[in-house]
């Protein structure tokens, strides 16, 4: 059997998906959402030459003084007069430099008494020292924001600087949600030996907690193909996510219950450990994305898949997961035909994978910080050798 590699699987996820129309928002409720467009600056910051820190306004000609002040400045309340020679003035960071003068003075190196200042340290070392000169940080019309990056709290931050009250961004991304399976229960109801708390919907909504979506919860559907094709067939969301019934058992009834419901199927199977049996299809602009029941499984390709797709959706320009490297702090077996995330904890800057991995094991996730990404084929590794890895945690 051949298995579509990871990166088809991705592109392949990404191209079934309808980009969401946009919407104007308010900067304020544009957190973790993607600009659409770029984002231009309304005004120049600072708008004018302004002082870096508190002191006196002076000509740097004039130095070593003395001086004679003649008045202040402070933030919004500018001097209106003229610092002419042999003149300074008061000022205070993030004060307007008076017209006339160049340079600030900082007061832990002035003496005053009344208007007479002079200099009681090494002063100034040259022009224009403590000023910020008028459009330092960004002039109207620059760039402030690219399309297709994340505003994130720095970002939404300098759009309000830029005096940009409201942004262009994709509407929420609907996305419903089932867990399939005979065996599942409510969490937190009381189960008996042969039934399972269901943890999946959970864990997919907790992913995506930060991400611009609303949530569709289908339950917990039970392992018959005519409540799951009713379900699927009456889904209104950009995104389907099931969990569970994706392999080959008999009980497996996902592909046969989307298909009945008018899913058209794009692929099924990927060269990935944990995360096999995943499917992708579409029905209309609906993209539904078959995760496997294991929940590591589940966790896995939720992360590589599901993430992203609301990310594109959403005009993501990268939508993927960034991953970054580490040391390994044990050796590695050399890799099967699938891409391996490994659970793993970081210490100390080393990666240690669990000696168990099995995609059950929900204790074991809960106790890794990181996915070791071991490429197809890859050799066996040794203790100190780079590899890539998926921070978790
Ligand atoms: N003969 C084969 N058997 C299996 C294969 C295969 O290739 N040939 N693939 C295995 C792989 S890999 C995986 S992964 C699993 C996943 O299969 P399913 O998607 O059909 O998952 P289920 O059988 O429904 O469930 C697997 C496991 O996970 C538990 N589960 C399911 N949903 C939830 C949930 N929402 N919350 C918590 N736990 C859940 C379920 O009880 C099972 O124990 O198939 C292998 N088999
Ligand atoms: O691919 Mo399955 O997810 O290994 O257990």
């Amino acid at each position: 059997m051949t298995l579509l590699p990871i990166e088809e699987a991705q592109a392949r996820v990404l191209a079934l998906g309808t980009v969401a129309a946009h919407e104007d928002v308010a900067i304020g409720d544009a957190l973790g959402r993607w600009a659409v467009h770029p984002i231009h600056a309304a005004r120049t910051q600072p708008a004018r030459d302004l002082s870096a820190m508190d002191g006196y306004a002076i000509r740097f000609a004039d130095l070593p003084g003395p001086w004679q002040v003649i008045g202040e400045s402070a933030a919004g309340k500018p001097f209106a007069g003229r610092v002419a020679a042999g003149q300074a003035t008061r000022i205070f960071t993030g004060a307007a430099m008076p017209d006339g003068a160049d340079t600030v003075l900082v007061q832990e190196e002035a003496e005053r008494d009344g208007e007479r200042l002079i200099l009681a340290g090494e002063g100034p070392p040259h022009l224009s020292r403590n000023v910020r000169r008028r459009g330092l940080d960004f002039s109207v019309d620059d760039v402030l924001v690219d399309a297709g990056q994340r505003l994130t709290p720095a970002r939404l931050a300098v759009c309000a600087t830029g005096g940009v009250a409201r942004v262009t961004v994709a509407r929420p991304i609907r996305v419903a949600i089932a867990a399939t399976g005979d065996e599942l229960v409510e969490p937190g109801t009381s189960a008996g030996p042969d039934t399972l708390p269901e943890s999946n919907r959970l864990l997919l909504r907790a992913l995506f907690a930060d991400l611009p979506v609303t949530f569709v919860d289908l339950g917990i559907l039970p392992d018959q193909l005519d409540v799951l094709t009713r379900a699927f067939a009456q889904v209104e969301a950009d995104v389907l996510v099931t969990t569970g019934g994706a392999s080959v058992g008999d009980h497996d009834l996902v592909r046969p219950a989307l298909h009945a419901a008018g899913y058209a199927l794009d692929f099924w199977r990927i060269a990935l450990r944990p995360g096999k049996p995943m499917l992708a299809g579409r029905r209309g602009a609906t993209t539904v994305i078959g995760l496997p029941g294991n929940p590591v499984s589940a966790f896995v390709t939720a992360l590589l898949f599901v993430r992203p797709l609301v990310a594109h959706l959403s005009g993501a320009a990268d939508p993927y997961p960034s991953p970054t490297s580490a040391i390994l702090g044990e050796p590695l077996a050399a890799n099967g035909n699938r891409t391996d995330y490994l659970r793993a904890e970081l210490r100390d800057g080393r990666a240690y994978a669990s000696t168990i991995q099995d995609s059950s094991m929900l204790r074991t996730l809960a106790r890794s910080t990181c996915l070791i990404i071991r490429p197809p084929h890859a050799p066996a590794a040794q203790a100190g050798d780079s590899a890539e890895i998926l921070m978790i945690a």
